[in-house]
């Protein structure tokens, strides 16, 4: 009988079928899924697309923010997924509380990495994840960071010289600075080696894979949702994203096979691993490999979206960059007293930081966890097992019924003597490095670097705002600064020379010939370069010594002329 059906009908069968199918799904997913109570738009709460297309576009924290606004602290994003803004679901969603089964990460919001195994942020069970975050914990240890803190004072010292060449030539991206900065730091703690960025002016090539590593992440989640149409919607995917992702995982590999072969002798985070990983507890060399991948996207982009947010801020505030600098020029007598400890003295500084993490989180949209067993309570309300479940950072960051002033900059709210106008603020809300035993493990990292970053560079430059700048929540590129570079001439020249006389990196002597150099860099005797190394390419048989060279750091070059 049913041989006997020609072409037409069969289509019209299946059209039919189709059709009453969707109509099944919009009518079940509106009115009867165990959902259909929370508030949020139709369209979002109907399908999954709206909700894929503002996480595709970039805009989903902005769209998060203004629904929450408007429908209160839980809304429906897609007919599964709910999404809150208060700090109990804060607590409920990300820590472990007591006996209760945790919120495991959803998996298609944490792919699996291209090798084919997870990495310390993507591991599933909360077993795997204890075998690599202890190992990890060594890294992040206060005492290996101290042992970090002279390579990363490398950096920062090339930095700050960077800029000073470059401070008359108008108006800079530092965005681009600040990522120069971080990627090298993230680099040599990560693989041994620097991007190069700083020296170079520019992105390695890896760097600018793993920018668009994060667009590719983006749209593989999303396709993951639509298993049936996952191969066709790969098809839209950008080649060149693509090709990043690949690119990220083999560079990734290699360099991270080479920083293993280099043994133990650096102060970076292989060490730690390669000193107390063990056979039985501990993480293969297959874990390793995406687990370093990640510490790199994980621990640069991070800091610089940061760090350009809270210069934005300062100028887009001018009480509160007034008072920083104070603080900053007032506490230290010298550039050279500014390192990784003095700078936890600068109260400040540590409240115009947490204020520009609440306003502009470089992580807006928050981990998506899925509801374990039978369902559990969120924010006091009983939520059924499988919805995922996401505490939206930037939206629960500038919620009225949060903060005072939720879209103002006001660092005061941080302080012990906080205005009576911000004593109510509701700081258990706030968790730009999330919670729990899933929580950020580089946060102390995170601290030292930006502080000290920003400390250098107040202490070293006045700034002021292009008129182009804008800023986005995160990913965002062109946050044009102008860097004004003035030398500060009372604490950064003069009669004294500032610091102390250390040895010369093995080789450098190669290069350079007795001569005098001027105050404010330190050397080993008065030095001048007669080769061509980074810095001198542009003043050739300048006086100028860098500072970052006594740092005896590995990645600098100085090339006979
Ligand atoms: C301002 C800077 C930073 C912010 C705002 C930040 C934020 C976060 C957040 C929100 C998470 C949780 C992610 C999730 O649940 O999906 C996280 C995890 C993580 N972060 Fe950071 N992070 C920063 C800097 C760093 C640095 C400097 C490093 C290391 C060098 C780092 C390494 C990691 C790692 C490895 C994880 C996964 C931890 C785990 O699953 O056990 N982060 N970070």
């Amino acid at each position: 009988m049913l041989l006997n059906i020609g072409i037409w009908e069969t289509l019209a069968i299946v059209a039919s079928t189709l059709i009453s199918v969707a109509i099944y799904g919009t009518v079940y997913n509106l009115y009867f899924h165990p959902l259909a109570k929370f508030p949020g738009p139709k369209l979002f709460a109907f399908a999954e697309f709206p909700y894929v297309f503002s996480i595709l576009r970039g805009r989903v924290a902005y769209t998060i923010k203004d629904l929450h606004t408007q429908y209160g602290p839980i809304i429906r994003m897609a007919p599964n997924e709910l999404v809150f803004s208060s700090a109990p679901a804060l607590k409920d969603v990300y820590t472990r509380q007591g006996e209760k089964p945790s919120f495991p990460k959803d998996p298609n919001a944490y792919t699996t990495p291209p090798g084919g195994v997870h990495s310390i942020l993507t591991v599933r069970s909360d077993a795997d994840h204890s075998r690599y975050r202890r190992l990890l914990a060594h890294s992040f240890s206060e005492k290996s960071l101290q042992e970090q803190a002279p390579l990363i004072k490398t950096y920062v010292d090339l930095l700050i010289y960077r800029l000073h060449s470059c401070a008359a030539d108008g108006p800079q991206n530092m965005l681009k600075w600040f990522n120069y900065v971080s990627f090298d730091i993230i680099g040599d703690l990560t693989l041994g080696e620097s991007f190069n960025s700083l020296q170079e002016s520019g992105y390695h090539p890896w760097v600018s894979f793993l920018l668009v590593h994060f667009k590719s992440s983006a749209f593989l989640a999303q396709a993951r949702k639509y298993p049936l149409f996952a191969k066709l919607l790969m098809k839209f995917i950008p080649k060149e994203v693509i090709q990043g992702r690949i690119g990220h995982a083999k560079f990734a590999k290699e360099k991270v096979l080479s920083r293993m072969e280099m043994g133990t002798e650096r102060p970076d985070f292989m060490t730690g691993v390669l000193k107390h990983n063990d056979k039985e507890t501990g993480i293969t060399v297959e874990e390793i490999i995406p687990t370093f991948a990640i510490l790199i996207v994980a621990g640069s982009e991070t800091i610089s979206t940061l760090l350009s947010a809270v210069t934005f801020y300062l100028l887009k505030y001018p009480s509160a960059m007034k008072k920083l600098i104070t603080e900053i020029r007032t506490t230290f007598k010298t550039e050279e007293e500014i390192n990784q400890i003095s700078v936890n003295s600068l109260k400040y500084m540590l409240a115009v930081l947490d204020e520009a993490l609440r306003l502009l989180p470089p992580t807006p949209r928050g981990g998506p966890r899925v509801v374990p067993g039978d369902g559990e309570v969120v924010d006091g309300v009983w939520i059924p097992g499988g919805t995922i479940v996401t505490v939206a950072t930037y939206s629960a960051n500038r919620q009225p019924s949060n903060w005072a002033d939720p879209d103002e900059f006001v660092p005061e709210r941080w302080l012990e003597n906080a205005p009576q106008k911000y004593k109510n603020d509701n700081k258990a809300a706030f968790s730009p490095f999330s919670l729990g035993p899933r929580n950020c493990i580089g946060r102390n990292l995170a601290y030292a670097e930006m502080r000290t970053i920003l400390a250098r560079l107040l202490w070293n430059f006045d700034l002021e705002l292009d008129e182009r700048s804008e800023i986005r929540p995160s990913h965002a590129d062109d946050k044009l600064l102008k860097v004004l570079g003035n030398f500060l001439g009372l604490k950064f020249t003069g009669s004294s020379t500032v610091g102390t006389c250390v040895d010369l990196p093995k080789g450098f002597s190669d290069n350079v010939t007795s001569g005098k150099a001027k105050p404010g860099f330190r050397c080993t005797t008065d030095v001048k370069c007669k080769g061509t190394g980074f810095s001198f390419n542009e003043k050739p048989g300048s006086e100028k010594f860098p500072a970052w060279i006594d740092n005896k750091s590995s990645s600098w070059k100085c090339v006979a002329a």
